[in-house]
């Protein structure tokens, strides 16, 4: 009996050749449609509609999965309660953990399937995720958080295509030809915009505040702390400053920012925690990432308990509190945890 595979299909291209590769390799194909916030106008009527014809082109079934109230509490939340304490959340992470191989991965489960597939740009061996053929589209950095055990019963098959490839291959296919011209996808799935459209929702975030220098001395003003990200240059002042400065912390219970010049914003100690190890070593040297659109930094990496120090090779700048750190050993991604605090 051919193999079964769940296979997340949003209406875009990458999902809907992913249906289609694993189709073509024998595989009994299942699509998904995970319906997760209605914070977009005609964001789901649009993406279903585009994912049902792909499926009816294929001829197979094509589910709407309401997994909303779970985002919410997982994810929206969560986005919104770590701006509200002055970290800079990472949600795919935290979805790509509890939803899409999470609660998705526990409905393929009941749907007897053998394996869950999607449309994401990287590798996996069935132990451990390792970075994408196309470095542009890699998105490794995102899946570290996902738990090892559902590896095995993960098929990327994007993982040996750059994206343009894809787009190559989805446009000699007549339905899927249509999606290739639809817009790419917007980094965060309800973001429309900017995060602070959504922050607006809950809370007052004009709140004008001081902006201090690292020796605590009152040197400016600022929006209201919610405004501002780790490394962010513009959106305050410094009175008579002649050199650029950058928000180097954020205070969410006094609504200060502390802000420095480019020379002092490096960081050479970062703790985490939230760990997801695939690996076993207490200590161990390694590359890491510490924010999605950067270069891997050398480090070594000493776990205590529930957390872990890095100690980087070099200084890096912007390094944000609620972000991702994740370790690679080359390709190979050995874990991660969330960013709690950074040292000088
Ligand atoms: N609402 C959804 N329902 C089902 N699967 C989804 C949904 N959103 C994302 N996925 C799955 O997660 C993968 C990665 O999502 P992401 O939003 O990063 O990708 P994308 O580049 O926009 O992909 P696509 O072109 O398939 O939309 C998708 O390819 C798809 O397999």
């Amino acid at each position: 009996m051919n193999k079964k595979v769940i296979v997340g299909m949003s209406g875009g291209i990458d999902s809907s050749v992913t249906a289609y590769l694993l189709q073509q390799e024998g595989y009994e194909v299942i699509g998904v449609y995970m319906k997760l916030h209605d914070l977009i106008e005609n964001f789901h009527e649009d993406n279903i509609a585009s994912g049902k014809k792909v499926a009816r082109s294929l001829g197979i079934e094509y589910h709407i999965l309401d997994l909303s109230s779970k985002f919410k509490e997982e994810v929206y939340d969560y986005f919104v309660g770590e701006y509200l304490n002055g970290n800079t959340p990472n949600p795919c992470v935290k979805c790509n953990r509890t939803i899409k191989f999470g609660a998705l991965f526990d409905f393929a489960k009941e749907q007897g399937a053998d394996f869950l597939a999607t449309g994401h740009y990287a590798k996996t061996d069935g132990e451990f995720i390792y970075k994408a053929e196309d470095d542009t589209k890699d998105q490794s950095y995102f899946l570290a958080q996902i738990k090892q055990d559902v590896l095995k019963h993960l098929i990327f098959p994007m993982n040996k295509y750059r994206k343009t490839e894809i787009v190559k291959l989805g446009s000699t296919l007549p339905v899927i030809k249509e999606i290739a011209k639809r817009k790419e996808s917007q980094e965060i799935c309800f973001v429309e915009n900017v995060y602070t459209d959504i922050i607006k929702k809950h809370t007052d975030i004009d709140l004008p505040g001081l902006a201090l220098d690292t020796d605590g001395n009152e040197v400016g003003h600022h929006k209201g702390y919610m405004h501002y990200t780790i490394g962010k240059r513009r959106g305050f002042t410094v009175h008579g400053a002649h050199e650029p400065h950058y928000v180097k912390e954020i205070d969410p219970n006094a609504n200060t920012i502390v802000v420095c010049k480019k020379d002092d914003l490096g960081v050479s100690k970062v703790l985490i925690d939230t760990l997801n190890l695939f690996i076993d070593k207490k200590e161990f040297e390694c590359t890491v990432k510490l924010r999605y659109r950067t270069h891997k930094i050398a480090c070594k990496v000493i776990i205590e308990d529930s957390e872990a120090m890095i100690y980087l090779d070099k200084n890096v700048d912007g390094v944000a509190t609620g972000q991702v750190a994740v370790f690679y050993d080359g390709n190979k991604v050995l874990g991660s945890g969330f960013i709690k605090k950074t040292f000088q």
